[in-house]
Order: C-alpha cells, then sequence, then structure tokens
C-alpha cells in the first residue's frame, strides 16, 4: 500500500526520471545538429591532380567557389581553407563520397584539423620520415603529397585489418615514396631510425 508522502515520492521520481530523458533527447537532438552542422574538407591529393583543376572540375559539376568570408556555405558553395592551400571546404552534406574526384584519389575527404600536422611539419622533398602510426593512411599520403613522392615515408601500423586498409589507401593515392611496414612502431630497433628527420605520431 502506497501512502499519501510515498505516492508524491513515487510521481517525484518519475518525473525526475521523465525530465532526464527529455534531457537526454535534447542532448542527442543536439549532437546530431551539431554533427550534421560540420563543413567537409577535402584535401587535394597533389600526386594526382592540382587545386586549380579540382575547382575547374567542382565547377563543371555546379559547385560555385565562395570567399570564405561569405560566411555559411550555401548547398553548392565550397570554399579554399584560409590557412590550408591545398584543402576545400564543403557544406556538410555535399554528396562527396560519390563525387568521381574522391572516387579517383583526386580529392581525400580529411578533417582540417587532420590536415594541420602534416602541414606544419612540412617535411621537403627528399625527406625521410616515419610515420609512427599510419593507419588508415590520411596524413600518410598526405605527407606524400607535400613531398612530391621524393625521398621516403616509412608507415607503421600494428593493427593487421586497419594496416590492409593503409595499403590500399596508399596505392589508390598514388604514393609510391611510401613503404607500409605491419608492425609495433615500439618492438623497431631504433638502429633502423638513424636515417629519420622527421616523424609524426598521431
Ligand atoms: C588515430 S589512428 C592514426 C590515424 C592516421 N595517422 C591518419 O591520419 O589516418 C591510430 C593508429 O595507430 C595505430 N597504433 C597504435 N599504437 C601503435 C604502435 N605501437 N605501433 C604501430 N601502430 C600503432 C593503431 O593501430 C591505429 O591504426
Amino acid at each position: 500500500m502506497l501512502t499519501g508522502l510515498s505516492i508524491l515520492q513515487f510521481f517525484l521520481c518519475k518525473a525526475t526520471y521523465i525530465s532526464s530523458c527529455l534531457f537526454a533527447n535534447d542532448l542527442f537532438i543536439a549532437t546530431v545538429i551539431s554533427v550534421v552542422d560540420l563543413p567537409k574538407y577535402a584535401r587535394v591529393n597533389l600526386l594526382k591532380s592540382d587545386v586549380s583543376l579540382v575547382i575547374a572540375a567542382f565547377n563543371e559539376d555546379g559547385y560555385l567557389l565562395c570567399d570564405e568570408r561569405c560566411g555559411a556555405l550555401e548547398h553548392n558553395n565550397f570554399s579554399i581553407d584560409p590557412i590550408l592551400p591545398d584543402v576545400l571546404k564543403f557544406h556538410p552534406l555535399a554528396p562527396l563520397t560519390t563525387h568521381p574526384l574522391y572516387r579517383d584519389s583526386h580529392i581525400i575527404l580529411q578533417d582540417k584539423a587532420s590536415c594541420l600536422p602534416a602541414y606544419l611539419l612540412a617535411p621537403p622533398p627528399g625527406s625521410n620520415v616515419v610515420d609512427c602510426c599510419a593507419a588508415p593512411g590520411n596524413k600518410t599520403t598526405q605527407l606524400a603529397s607535400i613531398m612530391r613522392n621524393k625521398g621516403s615515408i616509412t608507415a607503421f601500423d600494428k593493427d593487421r585489418r586497419r594496416f590492409a586498409v593503409l595499403r590500399k589507401r596508399v596505392r589508390e593515392a598514388g604514393a609510391t615514396c611510401v613503404s607500409p611496414i605491419l608492425s609495433d612502431i615500439l618492438k623497431v630497433c631504433p638502429r633502423y631510425c638513424h636515417l629519420i628527420l622527421y616523424t609524426e605520431a598521431t
């Protein structure tokens, strides 16, 4: 039997539960909206194309290059990132994964934040670089693009399945200066690295 007080407690409890569900739901909706709001970034693979050719191809497909400062991107607009000259910014819903430039690895979908380490490292062509944690290969192929395939990139990953993706991406990107190695970087003999000038591990 519920007393008057316990009935009140029961309903208070329910009310708290319902409001926490509503709050969780709001949080979920807010999260979905913020993910949908994020722009898409496409890095031009300089091993297969160049920025002006990619811009021209998108223009032909009805995309319009606009100034980064013009605010929120319209559906078919895109802009050049103000910091990264080989990175293009698109509307969050731009259907880039079905675009031929993506399928042929002329562009690589890579978030702006992920593009920054290799851009800041900026190894000149002819460098010897070790990518310690390379799969799926976004930064590895970006480094190859920056180095114009000149020099060497030794790309380690210890996860067999992710390593397979790395090899595929490296091949598709035409990154011939990359040697993928399936291994735990921590087990690699330091002697091996005597030529290394740059390392990148993210
Ligand atoms: C966040 S992902 C790297 C993303 C990659 N740099 C890119 O830009 O595409 C981390 C990777 O590090 C690998 N990894 C973690 N510890 C490692 C180790 N000790 N040796 C080799 N690979 C390792 C994981 O298997 C995973 O594939």
